[in-house]
């Protein structure tokens, strides 16, 4: 059994619990539930903005604690202060030591688009994702049979939530993909391993259809590694660890940010003189 496949387990009896506790007649009467969603596609694909979703993790499956004690308030105002363009909150407890209040928090203080990082498997969960004020729910194709992520993606969309499916691979990608959703994630890490290899970016984006906002998620450490993967056709790059593990998180984004701006106008200066 890999992380996911436990993940997975860990989510069915999670999922029946909480629908039992709190029924979806509760969640539809949330202030968030009838708002309209802020479009993680659109800020996404703005190339006046970054493109980075910058994610609030305190632990992972991968690294253990990374941030325990991190402030969601302090943090996710100090990324969007440091030019990122949307929000990436862990809500899962039992892997990566979130929780749903974290996302709500986020949604209090900040006007972005927020992705709600769990493990959905159930239309309860975005149900649940959309009350707590999420704009967009992430779909793994690995976790999830084709059919049934095509499913719950229309089930969102249904719901005037965004979806990001994230692939590790190409047959993944080649099965999964489907009319229902808006951005494509490429995930650098194997769930198998816990190995990260940027090269699994490079070698699947020209895969992914025109029509979806492409992203690069996972080990992403230096400004640069953003340059070249913009170049070869991402417009999304989804960062946690590398912000987190910082002791002040939006200090690191805004060092990362700032350096990734240099590093463009450079590049684009070269562009132009050619
Ligand atoms: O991060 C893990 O250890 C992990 C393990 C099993 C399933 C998912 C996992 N991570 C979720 C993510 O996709 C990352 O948090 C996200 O892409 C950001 O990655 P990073 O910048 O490397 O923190």
């Amino acid at each position: 059994m890999n992380i996911l496949d436990k993940i997975i387990a860990f989510k069915k009896t999670e999922v029946a619990e909480k629908s039992s506790l709190v029924p979806v007649k509760l969640l539809e009467k949330s202030i968030y539930f009838d708002s309209d969603i802020v479009s993680m596609k659109d800020y996404i694909s703005d190339p006046e903005k970054t493109g980075i979703i910058a994610e609030f993790k305190r632990k992972s499956p991968s690294k253990g604690d990374i941030n325990p004690s991190a402030s969601v308030e302090a943090t996710s105002i100090g990324y969007m202060q440091a030019g990122a363009s949307a929000l990436s909150i862990l809500t899962d407890q039992e892997f990566f030591g979130g929780k749903n209040d974290d996302l709500i928090s986020a949604r209090k203080f900040n006007f972005c688009p927020i992705l709600r990082k769990d493990f959905i498997i159930d239309e309860y969960q975005i149900i649940e994702a959309k009350s707590i004020g999420a704009d967009c729910i992430l779909l793994i194709a690995a976790a999830l049979e084709p059919a049934r992520l095509k499913e719950l993606a229309k089930f969102a969309k249904s719901l005037g939530m965004e979806v990001l499916m994230e692939v590790h691979d190409e047959e993944e990608l080649a099965s999964s993909v489907n009319e229902f959703l808006d951005l494509v994630g490429i995930n650098n890490r194997s769930l198998k391993t816990f190995d990260v290899s940027l090269q699994t970016s490079y070698d699947l984006v020209g895969k992914i259809p025109n029509e979806f906002v492409k992203i690069s998620e996972s080990g992403i450490s230096r400004p640069d590694t953003l340059v070249s993967l913009k170049q070869t056709g991402f417009e999304g790059f989804l960062i946690g660890e590398n912000f987190m593990k910082s002791s002040r998180p939006h200090q690191a984004a805004y060092n990362f940010m700032n350096e990734y701006r240099d590093l463009l106008m450079a590049a684009d200066g070269l562009t132009q003189e050619k």
